[in-house]
């Protein structure tokens, strides 16, 4: 299972967490990636976690102001990048041109999306992932995976009918082991969370419970 956690613009220790996170990915050889506002990439990949974006837009170098280039968060240390999600939903043209951007700079890439129809759109698109969140969940106390289980699975089934190459991951609500092995019984790659870590009074216990039943 892959553990994606996005920092989203809350107020925790970015360093902190990537630093736990980095920790527990060694301890328990359990891929985890921390996704910080995009000004903490550096630092971020500095403590050598798995270090994503938060978004990139889609453009190139040029004459544009206030976009994130993708090159810039790969020269910062980003592997990978988040695109669409619930917070910061773009057009399926940007969402495509956003793909471009990453695929030119070698960024992994998740596409975010509702629920199944809009996965299968999103998984059209050649992304690596795409990851179902219903906006609802997100954020709230119970996850995806006990809330909504059947949106897991036929995110799962849309993805597969289109492309069985695209991983599929779930979240919204994710916080513990027990959520993380609902989601992988459901047929999910991974979980995308964020509260259940960055809100954490301990994100590192956060990490390391999540990771236990793994
Ligand atoms: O939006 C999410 C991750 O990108 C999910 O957020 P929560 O884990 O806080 O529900």
């Amino acid at each position: 299972m892959f553990v994606l956690v996005n920092l989203k613009a809350y107020p925790c220790d970015p360093v902190a967490v990537a630093t736990a996170a980095r920790d527990v990915a060694e301890a328990s050889g359990v891929r985890i990636a921390v996704a910080p506002q995009a000004a903490h990439l550096d630092a971020v990949a500095e403590t050598g976690v798995e270090t994503w974006a938060q978004h990139v837009d889609p453009i190139a170098h040029g004459s544009h102001t206030g976009h994130t280039l993708a090159e810039a968060v790969a020269d910062a240390g980003a592997t990978g990048t988040l695109c669409n999600h619930s917070e910061h939903r773009l057009t399926l043209a940007d969402v495509d041109g956003a793909l471009d951007a990453a695929e030119r700079t070698d960024l992994e890439t998740v596409v975010c999306a509702n629920n199944p129809d809009q996965v299968a759109a999103a998984a059209a698109l050649g992304p690596d992932a795409v990851a179902v969140e219903p906006p609802a969940l997100i954020g709230g106390d119970v996850s995806v995976s006990t809330a909504d289980p059947d949106i897991v699975e036929g995110a799962v089934a849309a993805a597969g009918a289109v492309d069985p190459e695209v991983d599929v991951y779930c979240g919204a609500g994710v916080s513990t082991g027990d959520d993380l092995a609902a989601a992988a019984d459901l047929g999910a790659a991974g979980v995308l969370l964020a509260s259940g870590v960055a809100k954490a009074d301990d994100p590192r216990a956060a990490l390391e419970d999540l990771v236990s039943g793994v």
